[in-house]
């Protein structure tokens, strides 16, 4: 896979990207034609309601699983294009990556301690002190036990570790903080953020309001498709690539009939509801 990225190009991004999931009882459009950038050094959380294709996307963002249309590409690979022995080599040596359900992210049978030596090993940082990385998400007291002693939340924070473990250029986790208490979650969210700080790109889903506001850009999606983007200085809506106009949730609420007027002025184009005064 060619790896022709520069510093400044975005981690991961796509571009109409579509998600159908085909089965017995018929198909399941989960992205419904998605355009975004991941870039390195910020923390992107995804958000929207259940079903809403978060885990679609973050799956497809870790290079887990191919687009059914479009155009996706991370850390320089085309994903659609890419061999299963490419993207198996991309995914462990580059990308750190925390599935929903967390325990299916750790190894059963090994210490927790050897985990992330191992890890470590596959992303090339053999000197990272294991010690350390389970410090970061409270772990240290825990080095010594294998994932079946360790509670649910203890799963998850291991998981977690695992994913920041050697420093991979790409961080993907879905709902990390899902089984967490907020001190937890907090821990967690600062090791994110310092992994992001570092020179990563970060991306995680959340339904967690406190975790929204500490991301450098917010995403929202609704039915598969993207509503709105946030930054620290403004939020957007989209247009896709038919030219349909996704709101953000607060402005769509100044619609009530789910009509729009347009006015194009010589000082911009303007949107009102048809019951506003023009
Ligand atoms: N493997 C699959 N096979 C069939 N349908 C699927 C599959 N995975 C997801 N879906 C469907 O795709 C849609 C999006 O699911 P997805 O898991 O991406 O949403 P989500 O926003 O992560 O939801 P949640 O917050 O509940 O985890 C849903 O309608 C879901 O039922």
């Amino acid at each position: 896979m060619p790896e022709a990225e520069s510093v400044t190009d975005p981690a991961a991004s796509c571009e109409d990207l579509v998600k159908v999931f085909r089965s017995a009882t018929g198909e399941t459009h989960a992205l419904r034609g998605i355009g975004l950038e991941v870039h390195p050094g910020a923390l992107t959380v995804v958000a929207g309601p259940s079903g809403s294709g978060k885990s679609s996307l973050l799956t497809m963002l870790g290079a887990r699983d191919r687009p059914s249309a479009g155009t996706l590409t991370v850390l320089g690979g085309d994903i659609g294009a890419a061999s299963t022995r490419d993207l198996r080599q991309l995914r462990r040596r580059r990308i750190g990556f925390v599935p929903q359900r967390s325990a299916l992210g750790v190894f059963p049978h090994l210490r927790a301690v050897d985990q992330l030596r191992q890890v470590a090993g596959w992303r090339g940082a053999r000197t990272d002190d294991p010690a350390d990385a389970l410090a970061a998400v409270g772990l240290g007291h825990r080095a010594d036990h294998l994932p079946l002693a360790l509670s649910g939340g203890e799963q998850q924070r291991l998981a977690v570790a695992l994913a920041l473990a050697g420093s991979p250029a790409l961080i993907v986790a879905d709902e990390p903080t899902a089984e967490l208490d907020h001190a937890n979650a907090d821990v967690v969210v600062d090791a994110l953020l310092a992994a992001a700080a570092a020179g990563a790109a970060v991306v995680i889903s959340s339904h967690d309001e406190r975790i929204m506001h500490r991301a450098d850009r917010l995403l929202r999606l609704r039915h598969g498709v993207l509503s709105s983007e946030t930054t620290r200085r403004d939020t957007t809506g989209v247009i896709d690539a038919t030219g349909r106009l996704q709101l953000p949730p607060a402005v769509l609420d100044l619609f009530p009939s789910r009509r729009v007027v347009v006015e194009i002025g010589a000082d911009g184009v303007r949107l009102r509801a048809p019951e506003e005064e023009s």
